[in-house]
C-alpha cells in the first residue's frame, strides 16, 4: 500500500486500531485531499493505521500511516481486519506499589492508547493488600472480560495469578490444595503495567519497563505462555511463584526491606548491601527432580530471548512424570538457595539470575550457592551485571528442575511453627542457640516468593508448565537492521 508516493507496510499483528478517514473530517489538514488528487478521480476510500514503531530497548511506540485505497470493498475488509484484540479487560490499580504513580501512570500513558483502540475497561484502584486477589477469587464476573491488567510490581501480579488461578481451579473441580494435582490452565490473559519497585516479570517477559509498551502488547493481543510453581507446606498450600523463589539471601534482603518500605525501591539496595555485609548461611537439604525431555541446560550459552528454543515442540513436553527414585538430595551450609521460573532480568541485572531459563518450558533453574567467604560471594553477585558466568565458580551449583523441596535443618519439631515465632526467637534470643556467645548464623531464613515473604521454611514446589498467559511475547532479538527475528516462546 502505498501513503502519498511513499510505500509503507504494515504488520498487521501489530495493528492497534484502525480508523476510516472522512473525506470531510475536521482534522483533515488537507492531506487527504492532497492523497486523493495523487491517486486519481477513482480513489474514494482511506484509512488511517496506527500500529507499533520500534524503539530502543524494547521499547514500542504508537506511530500511524495513512493509506489510500481505490477499492471500497478491500478498504472496508481492511478496517475490520484488526485481528483478535482484547477488547473488555478488567484492569486493577495498586496505588500504593513502587514510587506510589500507579493511578497517575495509567490514566496519563495506558487509558488514552485503551480507549483509541476501542477498548473498554472496568477499573478498580485497590483499597488494601488482597483486594485484587479476593476480588478475582470470588467475584468478579470473569466471563465479560479478554483479559486482566495489573497496574504495580511484581506483589501486584502475584496477587492477580493468586486470584485467577485459584478461580480456574474451583470453576473445574481441581482441590488446589493438594500438591499432586494437575491444575487447570487460566484462559484469561494477563497484562502487566509496570509501576512497582523490581518489576521484575514486566521485565523479563517484554523485556523493558515501560507502561506504554507493555499496554501495546495488550493492544494488539500479543500471547506469552508462563509457567507458574507451586509451593506447599506438608500438604497445605502456601502460594504461586513465577520468578524467584530465594531463601537466604535474598529472603532476608526481602524480609529487611519490607520494614523500609518508605525508602521506596531503594530499600533492596539498602538490605542488600546489610544482607552482604551480615553474610548469614544457613543448614538444610535441597531435594530435586531433575527436568527430563526438555530442551537445555541452565549453563546455557544462548539466552531464551534469543529465540533459539522457539521451538513449540518442547513447549508441549513439559511435566514428563520421573520415577521418585530419580529424587537427588544436597545437603549443605548455603549463602543462598534461589529457584528462577523465568529469567529474573531487570534493571539491577540485566541478564538475570538465570539467563538461559524459559518462562514456559515446565522447569525452574535451581540455583545452589554454598557457604563461602564474602569476597567470594561478591564475585558471584557481580557477575550478574557482567558477561561472566555466575554459575562458574566452585561454591556454585544449578540444576533444572521440575520439582524440589527443601527442609531447613533442626526443622524436625520445628518445622510446624510459624516463622513469625521464629523471628521473634532470632530477635529476641541468641542468634544461635547450640552457641549462645558466638553470634553465628540464625538457623532460618525466609522464602522469598515473588516478593512476597513465606509463612514457613519447609517446603515442596512444583513447576505446572504454562499455567498462566501473558499479554507479551518474550523478548525479542533485533538484528543490526532491527528487524525482529523469532520471539522467545518458551
Ligand atoms: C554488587 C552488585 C550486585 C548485583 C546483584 C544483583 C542481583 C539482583 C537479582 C534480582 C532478582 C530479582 C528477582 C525479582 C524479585 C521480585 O519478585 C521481588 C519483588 O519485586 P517488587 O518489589 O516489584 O514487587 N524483588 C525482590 O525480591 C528484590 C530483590 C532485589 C535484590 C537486590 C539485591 C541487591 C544486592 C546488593 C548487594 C550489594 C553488595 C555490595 C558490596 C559492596
Ligand atoms: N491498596 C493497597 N494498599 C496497600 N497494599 C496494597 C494495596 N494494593 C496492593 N497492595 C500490596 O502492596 C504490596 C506491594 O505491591 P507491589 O505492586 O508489588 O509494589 P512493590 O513493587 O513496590 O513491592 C503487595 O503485597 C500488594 O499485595
Ligand atoms: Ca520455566
Amino acid at each position: 500500500m502505498c501513503v502519498a508516493g511513499l510505500c509503507r507496510s504494515v504488520v498487521v499483528s501489530e495493528i492497534i486500531s484502525v480508523r476510516e478517514e472522512e473525506e470531510n473530517s475536521s482534522k483533515d489538514n488537507g492531506s487527504w485531499r492532497k492523497i486523493r488528487e495523487m491517486q486519481g478521480r477513482d480513489c474514494r476510500q482511506a484509512f488511517t493505521v496506527s500500529y507499533v514503531e520500534r524503539g530502543r530497548n524494547h521499547r514500542w511506540r504508537c506511530a500511524e500511516v495513512t493509506f489510500v485505497c481505490s477499492d471500497a470493498a478491500l478498504c472496508q475488509r481492511w478496517v475490520l481486519s484488526i485481528r483478535e484484540q482484547p477488547k473488555q479487560l478488567l484492569v486493577y490499580i495498586n496505588p500504593y506499589g513502587g514510587k506510589k504513580q500507579g493511578k497517575r501512570i495509567y490514566e496519563q500513558k495506558v487509558a488514552p492508547l485503551f480507549t483509541q483502540a476501542g477498548i473498554t475497561t472496568q477499573v478498580i484502584v485497590t483499597e488494601y493488600a488482597n483486594h485484587a486477589r479476593d476480588h478475582l477469587r470470588a467475584d468478579a464476573e470473569l466471563k465479560q472480560f479478554d483479559g486482566v491488567v495489573c497496574v504495580g510490581g511484581d506483589g501486584m501480579f502475584s496477587e492477580i495469578i493468586h486470584g485467577l488461578i485459584w478461580r480456574t481451579q474451583v470453576d473445574s473441580g481441581v482441590n488446589p490444595n493438594s500438591p499432586e494435582e494437575a491444575l487447570q490452565p487460566c484462559s484469561l490473559r494477563i497484562g502487566i503495567i509496570p509501576a512497582g519497585s523490581t518489576d521484575c516479570i514486566c521485565f523479563a517477559t517484554v523485556g523493558t519497563n515501560d507502561p506504554v509498551t507493555s499496554a501495546l502488547h495488550i493492544i494488539v493481543g500479543d500471547s506469552q505462555p508462563m509457567d507458574a510453581c507451586s509451593v506447599h507446606h506438608n500438604d497445605t498450600f502456601l502460594r504461586y511463584s513465577v520468578s524467584l523463589l530465594g531463601y537466604g539471601f535474598f529472603g532476608d534482603v526481602l524480609s529487611d526491606s519490607e520494614r523500609k518500605r518508605w525508602m521506596g525501591p531503594a530499600r533492596y539496595d539498602f538490605s542488600g548491601l546489610k544482607m552482604f555485609l551480615t553474610h548469614h548461611y544457613y543448614e538444610g537439604t535441597v531435594s530435586y527432580l531433575p527436568a527430563k525431555g526438555i530442551m537445555g541446560t541452565p549453563r546455557d550459552e544462548a539466552r531464551c530471548r534469543s529465540g533459539q528454543h522457539s521451538n513449540m515442540k518442547y513447549a508441549n513436553e513439559c511435566g514428563s512424570k520421573l520415577g521418585e527414585d530419580e529424587w537427588r538430595t544436597v545437603r549443605g551450609k548455603f549463602l543462598a538457595i534461589n529457584a528462577a521460573s523465568m529469567s529474573c532480568a531487570c534493571p539491577r541485572t540485566p541478564k538475570g539470575l538465570s539467563p538461559a531459563a524459559h518462562l514456559a518450558d515446565g522447569t525452574t533453574d535451581l540455583i545452589l550457592v554454598r557457604k563461602c567467604s564474602r569476597f567470594d560471594f561478591l564475585r558471584h553477585l557481580i557477575r550478574h551485571t557482567s558477561k561472566d558466568d555466575q554459575f562458574d565458580l566452585a561454591f556454585v551449583e544449578v540444576h533444572r528442575v521440575s520439582r524440589f523441596r527443601f527442609m531447613p535443618r533442626h526443622c524436625q519439631s520445628d518445622s510446624d511453627l510459624n516463622l513469625q515465632e521464629f523471628h521473634k526467637r532470632q530477635i529476641f534470643g541468641p542468634l544461635c542457640r547450640d552457641h549462645p556467645a558466638c553470634g553465628c548464623s540464625p538457623h532460618y531464613s525466609s522464602w522469598n516468593c515473588d516478593g512476597e515473604v513465606l509463612n514457613h521454611t519447609a517446603i515442596d514446589v512444583r513447576v505446572h508448565c504454562q499455567l498462566i498467559k501473558l499479554f507479551a511475547r518474550g523478548i525479542e532479538e533485533m538484528t543490526v537492521f532491527e528487524e525482529v527475528t523469532n520471539p522467545c516462546a518458551i
